[in-house]
Formats: C-alpha cells, sequence, structure tokens
C-alpha cells in the first residue's frame, strides 16, 4: 500500500514545476502576452473575437489539472485582442471539483512565469444586494474569502519567494487596481451601458451548493454584494506575485434572502445569464485592453 503523505508542507507545486510547465505551454506560439484573462462560466466568448488564435489544450500541459465544470472548456488561447497580445484561460479550476485549493489557483503562478504582469478575472455571481439585477456586472473593489477565513487558504503550504510566488505573510488589501475599475467604468458609460455596473464585495463559498436562504443572509451581513465559487484564489495568488488585477462578476441570477420563495437558481441559469452577456462583454473587453499600459 502507498505510504499516505501527511506532511502538508511539502504538497504543491514546486518553482521548478511551475517553470516547466510556462515553457510547454509557450513553445506553441512566439507571443509573449503581459495580459491574462480568466474566462469564468459561460464567459468564454471573449475568445471569439480574439484574433489570430493559438489554443493550447490543457491536457497537452503534464502536470495541469483538466477542467470538469460545463461552460470551462479547458484550453489557453494566445493572440492578440485590438491588437494587445493577450493569454486567456478558457475554464478555471474549482475547490468543488475536488482539487485542493493550492492547485486550484496554480495555474496564476504559471501565467505569472508566462510574462502576464496584468490579470483579469471574470466570474458569474449571484448578486445579494437587492439593488442589483441579473445582468448587471460588478467590478470587484475588494473580497471575502470564506474558505480563507475558515482554514482553507490558498497560499497555506511550502512558501518559495521566487518571482512566481511571494511573501510568506500578504497583505491583501487593496488587492483590485482602482485605477483599472475607473477605466472598465469609463467603458461601459461610452458603450451606452453604465446602468448595469455596480462596484462591490464579492465573497467566495466552497460550493457546489449554492447557498441556503439563511446562509444568504448571513452572506449579506458580512458585507457581501455578490457571491461565487470562484477568484478570490485566483486574486490572492496573483496578488501574492504581484500582478495588477481587474476583477468583474456577471450578476447571472438574484440570490432569495428571504424564506418561502419558489426559485432555485441552477447552473443552466448561470449559463444563459451569461450567454446573454457574451456580446456585450466582448465589447468591454475589447476596448478596456486598450486602456492598459
Ligand atoms: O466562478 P465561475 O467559474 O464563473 O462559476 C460560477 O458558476 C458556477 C455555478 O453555476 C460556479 O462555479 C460559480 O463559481
Ligand atoms: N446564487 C448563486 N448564483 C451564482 N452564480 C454563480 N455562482 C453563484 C453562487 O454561488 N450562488
Amino acid at each position: 500500500m502507498a505510504a499516505i503523505n501527511t506532511d502538508l508542507s511539502k504538497i504543491g507545486y514546486t518553482y521548478e514545476d511551475i517553470q516547466r510547465m510556462a515553457q510547454v505551454i509557450l513553445s506553441n506560439t512566439n507571443l509573449r502576452p503581459s495580459i491574462g484573462i480568466i474566462c469564468g462560466t459561460g464567459l468564454g466568448g471573449i475568445a471569439d473575437v480574439v484574433e489570430n488564435p493559438v489554443t493550447v489544450s490543457y491536457d497537452t500541459v503534464p502536470g495541469f489539472p483538466v477542467s470538469t465544470v460545463k461552460g470551462h472548456s479547458g484550453k489557453f488561447v494566445f493572440g492578440t485582442l485590438s491588437g494587445k497580445p493577450v493569454l486567456l484561460m478558457m475554464g478555471r479550476f474549482h475547490y468543488y471539483e475536488g482539487y485542493p485549493m493550492w492547485k486550484v489557483a496554480m495555474p496564476v503562478r504559471v501565467m505569472k512565469a508566462m510574462g502576464i504582469e496584468t490579470l483579469l478575472l471574470t466570474n458569474a455571481a449571484g448578486g445579494l444586494n437587492q439593488s442589483y439585477k441579473t445582468g448587471d456586472i460588478m467590478l470587484l473593489k475588494d473580497h471575502i474569502d470564506l474558505p480563507g477565513l475558515t482554514g482553507e487558504c490558498v497560499l497555506i503550504g511550502k512558501n518559495d519567494e521566487r518571482q512566481v510566488f511571494g511573501p510568506r505573510f500578504l497583505a491583501t488589501n487593496g488587492t483590485y487596481d482602482s485605477d483599472f475599475r475607473g477605466k472598465f467604468l469609463r467603458v461601459a458609460t461610452e458603450l451606452g451601458h453604465g446602468d448595469l455596473m455596480k462596484e462591490g464585495i464579492y465573497i467566495m463559498i466552497g460550493g457546489p451548493t449554492f447557498s441556503s436562504t439563511a446562509e444568504a443572509r448571513v452572506l449579506r451581513m458580512f458585507g457581501a454584494d455578490a457571491v461565487g465559487m470562484s477568484t478570490v484564489p485566483e486574486s490572492v495568488v496573483g496578488r501574492h506575485s504581484g500582478m495588477r488585477i481587474l476583477g468583474v462578476s456577471l450578476i447571472t441570477d438574484m440570490v432569495e434572502l428571504e424564506d418561502g420563495s419558489q426559485f432555485q437558481v441552477t447552473h443552466e441559469d448561470v449559463l444563459r445569464t451569461a450567454n446573454e452577456r457574451a456580446q456585450l462583454m466582448q465589447k468591454m473587453f475589447l476596448k478596456f485592453v486598450t486602456l492598459i499600459d
């Protein structure tokens, strides 16, 4: 019988693992983007407007996890958006898929090793703030790392202070770049959709259960405006490695805070709203990337 590894400090990808995966991925293209975009559930439509795309399937990268969630296709796309080199991750990893937290956001370190300095994170989220509507777009001004607060922080494990990692103890206030938020709001207004835009706090739950009504009320009492099952580990790892970060939540459904509602959200509802907003998200990102220095 194989020995069980009980030494948590040794679990995780090493600096060398990260560099090796980055080299394998980069060997498919000469493009060296500094902008990385992680596409949330159903939000991969941005890839349809990438010029001269080169795709690299995750399963061609030894050691890379596989995507298991509908709406996450499991590949990198290199190309240009409005002439700017970008790298898209079409498919992220979620804790509820059974991946340990340190694996969930490992791709962000691989992105850093590939030269990514600006990380644009998108997600599908449920609206907790009752002034929001389905289809609104919330820019993250902060987050609540519920798994992190309860002992499942993405940075737990052996730390390596070399470039793709960062300091053992990390300040996470100010993770989301206020200049980026201002620019994104300007883009939305110029496109005539300023009315959809919100700035708020995203709370990560572990999932895969959507929150119960009583849990949703707690999340709202904590001060969260939207809830989802991703993004925070990626933001924390991105911050750890010194990236500039924008977080964008598409409000795919409104979360019930009152007892007795018959509405029960499904993943199909999430995918439907994401699909309805696909073209607008494309337009917003095409314009926004032109404003990144
Ligand atoms: O956060 P993303 O990956 O956009 O996906 C969101 O949508 C799924 C639920 O429908 C969950 O995975 C939730 O986190
Ligand atoms: N209600 C709800 N909707 C979502 N849409 C995407 N993620 C979530 C979530 O965690 N809860």
